[in-house]
């Protein structure tokens, strides 16, 4: 589905090292590392944002629709939730469904102003949804939530992926409770600069918490 091959991403000091991955239908990625290693960064270059990097690095991404949950909602507060998702390309009534799915149904002409932030973070999934993404890419969805709103929107998110087999994730988290709910495959960013130290499938439940700790373990003995 996508391949991508980079040779490394710095902004004056190197960040990213060389990462090569392959993303098929139905990945299910929680993207784990320290902070500041360069995660946001690896989604950014994932969804094409990152224009230093050349297209041909990323195959495949060119016939795949992405949606992209930035950590900010990044909705226009200006523009009404329907009239926000509109500016993807959907009838109005498309946005209404888009929002209902989400939890938000009758919000349509509410400002993202006047939700709280775990209604505007549900707000900017719906436009996620709204394009129809074959690779959704979530970067920390959880923050910043209180823990039930974050266990409502974990439930949710894997909802959404079980209603849609084919669609593959990427989700960047700092929390092993994540990738033991949401995913089918762990990937681990560390070093300076960061490479995946960890790609592959999860072996079960109670795996990730063990290897997490082993790889963070390791992330300490390198410093
Ligand atoms: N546009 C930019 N210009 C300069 N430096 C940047 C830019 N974007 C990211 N960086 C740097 O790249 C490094 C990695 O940042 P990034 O946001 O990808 O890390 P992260 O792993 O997502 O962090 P966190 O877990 O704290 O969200 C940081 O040192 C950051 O300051």
């Amino acid at each position: 589905m996508l391949e991508l091959r980079i040779a490394g991403r710095d902004f004056g000091q190197p960040v990213l090292g060389e990462v090569f991955v392959n993303i098929t239908r139905g990945d299910r990625i929680c993207l784990l590392g320290p902070s500041g290693i360069g995660k946001t960064t690896l989604l950014n270059v994932i969804a094409g944002l990152d224009t230093s990097i050349p297209d041909g690095a990323v195959v495949g991404r060119d016939k795949l629709r992405i949606g992209y949950l930035f950590q900010e909602h990044r909705l226009l507060p200006w523009r009404t939730l329907c009239a926000n998702l509109m500016l993807v390309g959907v009838s109005e009534r498309e946005a209404e469904t888009c929002l209902a799915q989400v939890g938000l149904p009758g919000y349509g002409q509410y400002l993202p102003d006047q939700l709280s932030l775990g209604m505007a973070r549900r707000a900017a999934l719906a436009r996620c949804l709204a394009v129809r993404p074959d690779l959704l890419l979530l970067d920390e969805p959880f923050a910043s939530l209180d823990p039930m709103m974050a266990d409502e929107l974990r439930t949710l998110i894997a909802g959404i992926l079980d209603a849609n087999p084919s669609m593959a994730m990427i989700c960047v988290t700092h929390d092993g409770v994540d990738a033991e709910m949401l995913a089918n495959r762990l990937w681990y960013l560390d070093g300076k600069p960061a490479r995946l130290k960890w790609n592959d499938e999860l072996g079960g439940p109670g795996v990730v918490t063990d290897l997490l700790g082993k790889l963070r373990k390791c992330e300490l003995a390198d410093s």
